[in-house]
């Protein structure tokens, strides 16, 4: 059955969302509708996908049609009672993934600007992701969020790029969802690296990967700050201007491999911007911040077969 569904387009740092609102899980899109969406020719084009729904209402739709129950809608309220929104993240192939570090942000914009949630000051605002609830926090036109506990998961799988010669030791990190990063020698060979094909790993990691290319920036370390240069090759959505999940995990890569003493706040440049990371220490473990801008750009209405 066709129907229309009306959607914002979203973005943080380049990294773009279409979003809408399907509070009571009334609407949940095939994996092929999502695809559609997203594509950059034939749909809206978009990065991802985010369902603003419920976290007591989570389900989704499996592309032979039969919705299924979700329980991590359940997991979020058991974490957080408060946790009333679920950020429901799909890539731009339709893919489920865990967390978006900067989609988040860009969804708690659109719940704010739709009336939808409120943050009143000084206090944050919880939000059930697959990853776990995070908690957001408005900072001027900025947002921060406490993207919890992360661990080295992964091992260490060799990163072979397309247009770069030397293979690189990578390293798996888990912020929620997986992620590779790999050091490269300079801004030439950064810029050199062809991201239209997935950099291949040895070994293949079961879940997939983003995986993400650093560059110093020179001073490696000014003021106590780190300063990296990134780029992206997404899992399920190809090169991205920029992923938020992404940066937190190059500034933990590259804090590990500084040693002793490296800072616990560093700047990452993207190819659409920059974004903060701060590593604090909690009484469960260390966590880690990200901070940046959310922009919500246009809104329409679109058909969908
Ligand atoms: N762009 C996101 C990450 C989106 C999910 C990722 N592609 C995955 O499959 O894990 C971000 O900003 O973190």
């Amino acid at each position: 059955m066709a129907f229309s569904l009306h959607f914002t387009k979203g973005h943080g740092t380049g990294n773009d969302f279409v979003l809408y609102s399907d509070p009571e899980g009334e609407l949940p899109l095939t994996p092929s509708q999502i695809a559609a969406l997203c594509d950059r020719h034939f749909g809206i084009g978009a990065d991802g996908l985010i369902r603003a729904v419920k976290s007591s209402k989570l389900n989704r739709k499996h592309e032979p049609g039969q919705i299924v129950d979700d329980p991590a809608g359940a997991h979020a309220l058991a974490e957080d009672s408060a946790a009333e929104w679920f950020m429901d993240y799909y890539n731009s192939d339709g893919s489920l993934s865990e967390m978006c570090g900067n989609g988040i942000r860009v969804y708690a914009k659109y719940l704010l600007e739709t009336g939808l949630a409120s943050i009143n000051p000084g206090e944050t605002l919880p939000i059930g992701t697959r990853a776990g609830v995070r908690d957001l926090t408005a900072q001027g036109t900025q947002f921060q969020v406490d993207m919890g506990r992360w661990s080295f998961e992964g091992g260490e799988p060799v990163v072979k790029v397309e247009g770069v010669p030397v293979a690189r030791p990578g390293i798996g990190i888990s912020v929620g969802n997986p992620h590779v990063v790999a050091a490269f020698a300079d801004d030439g060979e950064l810029d050199a690296a062809n991201l239209s094909t997935a950099p291949r790993l040895e070994p293949v990691l079961p879940d997939g990967a983003n995986v993400e290319l650093v560059v110093p920036r020179d001073p490696l370390v000014k003021d106590g700050v780190g300063h990296i240069r990134m780029r992206v090759h997404e899992r399920g959505s190809g090169e991205t201007l920029s992923c938020g999940t992404g940066v937190v995990a190059a500034a933990l890569a590259t804090r590990h491999w500084a040693g002793e003493g490296a800072p616990h706040n560093w700047r990452v440049d993207v190819p659409g911007g920059t974004l903060a990371v701060r590593m604090f220490p909690t009484e469960e473990g260390e966590h880690v911040a990200l901070s940046g801008p959310a922009e919500l750009v246009y809104t329409g209405t679109v058909e969908i077969a």
